[in-house]
């Protein structure tokens, strides 16, 4: 946590307020003292001299300079990486120490490094998807940033639909090679990052053709500049796609090939082999393991999302805790905009959704691991239904996350609209992620299609995998009794999820009476299958933020017990008045009862309300890494807003020209 001399005062009295012992919650976030200690190690290694600060204020700077400056930046960070933190940060595990320099990365990038996608994707894609042989040529040299790569997948007229892409890559057997090629305009790979100047080399995911057959699609390995002069080569039309809403320092770009060979070892070939003949071998027992990275990523994507947020709500907080406005009560001075309750019920939320998002992303974690370790054994049993869990969970914590993250910046008034708020590019990031490595409403069918073959196995009395196992209990005939205790929420949530898939398979099958195809029952079903696939994804991370808070604080302190059970009881009473329709479609809840709720909703929130900057201070976020004039630690707000406009190229003269040019013509009627 970064200290300066001066604090602002309301910022003292509510750290005095607070009840509990705030790194004791820190290490509750980190998973663990030791984990916090290496996390702060690697934060002080990397953060300490400053070297990479930008030279201006990024949000002024052409889109050239903020390019370049990013380059910049991530070499420095790159050789502090290499040089100093390899050995703390455990690459090759992707475990706490990796989110660690991810975290840290922050500090250096307000948007992103055009290097996301090497460690984001290129090397997953590595890992996943190569034999032993292919592995231990290309991982030493993507770890050792000896060749830089990127992922490129979508095409310009195809992105969520895989088996639609259409860049090719012909086998050759006479000379042993692909020939990947771009038949159209809309097959130009388009949108991955760091290709348009960046990386010298792209995993390409394309449509295998052996023999004359089409195999589906398979990722190859392709190098696409000149490892010494970074010219393009030759058969490959390359660039960087302009500006967006975010992401502008991380060069997406464009790619495309005219007849562009590949040895045959360049495909990426774990899942599915071509033989020196041309014969096409496939190795993988499920249908779908080439879609490995994406399942990856988007459990990441999970801990990103807790991550952003949770720099949004510790802006926002801190913000609310130093800003008063009107007077209630005329006799008192301004009180802080935080003592009202709407900016409670906006802000409180966020925080017990970025502690639900983080634990979730843990648990996630861990069950990804476990089914990794299955098929490592030959076992692809459990990657539907983790599919299916990743794929809910990644929609809804990205588009929770955007939502609450705007919903910060709406706490912020006025000034959460500056820039050096910090929260428009934190939104700008997360809101992205709702779309990329998966589409929301995509991705919610997904998880809709397991449901309901679910949903048959419970009707046919089979056995259920453990996230839909309360499926059991759909066919009672009785609707759910109500029952306002933590786990009575959460059986209610399950309830509601179970009556939304039956009502989803109810329809399907009137429809399909009714004389549709099974395609056509399932489309006009969409709207309903993915409200399904929301409840039950919500119904999961309730339940598992819940049964992860009374594990983790089984033996904390009482207070730090008690404000870590609020928070999930704010969480659970938020979403059930939120879902008060459903509830009481599905659930024995009486109007009287949800009177009831809404009134102990109230109360939580004056509960909460005395640790709210404590529970923020508790995510440790250093003025570094929040890019905040409004969010810093010491609550400086009016001085750094104040220091940022005098930053502005327009204060750098009295008058501009412009003035002179257009301004006074007009004035003086000479226009
Ligand atoms: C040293 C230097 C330092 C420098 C700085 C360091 C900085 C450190 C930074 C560290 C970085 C850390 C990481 C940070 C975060 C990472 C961010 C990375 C950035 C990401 C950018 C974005 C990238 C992309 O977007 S890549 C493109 C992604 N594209 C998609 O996701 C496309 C979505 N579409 C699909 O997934 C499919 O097409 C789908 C699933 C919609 C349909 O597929 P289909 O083939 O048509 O299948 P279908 O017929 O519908 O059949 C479904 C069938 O198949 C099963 N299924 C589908 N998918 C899967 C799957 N993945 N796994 C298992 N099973 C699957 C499904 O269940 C169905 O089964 P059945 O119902 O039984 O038939
Ligand atoms: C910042 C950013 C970075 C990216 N980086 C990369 C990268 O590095 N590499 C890479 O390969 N790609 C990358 N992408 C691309 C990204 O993966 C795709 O944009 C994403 O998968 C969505 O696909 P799409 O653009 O084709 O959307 P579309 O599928 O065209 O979606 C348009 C609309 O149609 C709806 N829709 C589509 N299909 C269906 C359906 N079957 N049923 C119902 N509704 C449907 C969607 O819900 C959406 O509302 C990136 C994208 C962004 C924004």
């Amino acid at each position: 946590m970064s200290q300066t001399t001066e604090v602002n005062p309301d910022l003292v009295m509510e750290r005095a307020k607070c009840n509990f012992n705030v790194l004791e919650v820190t290490h509750l976030i980190d998973g663990g003292e030791q984990n916090t200690l290496q996390r702060k190690k690697i934060e002080n290694i990397a953060l300490n001299d400053g070297a990479w600060k930008d030279p201006i204020g990024e949000e002024h700077m052409t889109p050239k300079e903020k390019y370049e400056n990013s380059v910049r930046k991530t070499c420095i960070y790159g050789s502090i990486v290499k040089n100093e933190l390899a050995e703390l940060s455990g690459m090759e595990s992707f475990g706490m120490n990796f989110l660690a320099v991810r975290r840290t990365a922050d500090a250096f990038f307000k948007e992103v490094t055009p290097l996301l996608q090497q460690f984001g994707q290129f090397v997953p894609t590595i890992l996943g998807q190569c034999t032993p042989e292919q592995l231990s040529c290309w991982l030493p040299k993507a770890l050792g940033l000896k060749i830089i790569g990127t992922y490129a997948q979508t095409e310009l007229g195809h992105g969520t639909f895989i088996r639609g892409l259409e860049t090719t890559a012909t086998y050759d057997p006479e000379t042993e090679e692909f020939v990947l090629h771009s038949p159209t305009l809309s097959s130009y790979k388009w949108w991955a990052g760091g290709l348009g100047k960046t990386v010298n080399y792209c995993i390409v995911v394309a449509q295998l053709y052996t023999k004359g057959e089409c195999h589906g699609t398979y990722p190859f390995m392709v190098p696409i500049r000149d490892e010494d002069t970074h010219m393009p080569l030759p058969g490959i039309k390359v660039g960087e796609i302009g500006p967006k809403m975010g992401y502008n320092t991380g060069d997406n770009g464009f790619l495309a090939f005219n007849n562009y060979r590949i040895p045959r070892e360049n495909m990426l070939m774990k899942h599915a082999q071509v033989l020196k003949d041309g014969t096409y071998v496939k190795v993988a027992r499920h249908g779908k393991l080439t879609y490995g990275t994406m399942v990856f990523v988007r459990v990441v994507l999970v801990s990103d999302a807790a991550f952003n947020l949770a720099k949004a709500c510790t802006i926002a907080v801190r913000y609310s805790a130093i800003r008063r406005q009107s007077r209630p009560r005329p006799e008192e001075p301004e009180p802080q905009v935080l003592d009202y309750a709407t900016q409670q019920h906006k802000l409180f939320i966020a925080i017990a959704t970025a502690h639900a998002f983080q634990l979730c992303s843990v648990w996630l974690w861990d069950s990804y691991n476990v089914v990794l370790a299955q098929m490592k054994d030959g076992n692809t049993d459990t990657l539907t239904e983790f599919h299916a869990l990743s794929s809910g969970m990644k929609a809804i914590s990205t588009s929770d996350s955007a939502q609450l993250i705007e919903q910060c910046r709406h706490a912020c008034g006025g000034h959460g609209y500056m820039i050096s708020s910090g929260i428009p590019n934190l939104y700008n990031y997360v809101t992205a992620t709702r779309t990329l490595e998966g589409d929301y409403t995509v991705l919610l069918l997904q998880t809709a299609r397991f449901l309901v073959k679910a949903y048959e196995q419970a009707e046919a009395k089979k056995p259920l995998t453990p996230s839909v196992a309360y499926l059991a209990h759909a066919f009672s005939g009785r609707k759910t009794t109500w029952d306002s205790s933590p786990d009575g929420i959460i059986r209610s949530f399950q309830a509601l999820a179970a009556g939304k898939i039956a009502a989803c398979v109810r329809n399907i099958r009137k429809r399909m009476q009714a004389g549709l195809s099974q395609v056509d029952a399932w489309e006009m079903s969409t709207i309903q299958l993915v409200a399904a696939a929301e409840a039950h994804s919500r119904a999961v991370i309730a339940d598992t933020y819940r049964r992860e808070i009374v594990r983790l604080t089984a033996n904390s302190s009482p207070n730090v017990k008690a404000v870590m059970e609020q928070l999930t009881i704010l969480y659970l009473y938020y979403w059930a008045l939120e879902r008060t329709g459903d509830l009481l479609m599905y659930t024995s809840v009486s109007e009287k009862d949800l009177v009831d709720l809404q009134e102990a909703y109230e109360e939580l929130l004056l509960k909460i309300r005395p640790n709210a900057v404590g529970l923020v201070d508790a995510f440790d976020l250093r003025d570094e890494i929040l890019h905040s004039t409004l969010g810093s630690y010491d609550g400086r707000v009016y001085e750094r807003l104040m220091e940022e406009a005098l930053k502005s190229p327009l204060n750098k003269e009295p008058v501009n020209q412009a003035h002179f040019k257009y301004l006074k013509p007009l004035i003086q009627g000479k226009l």
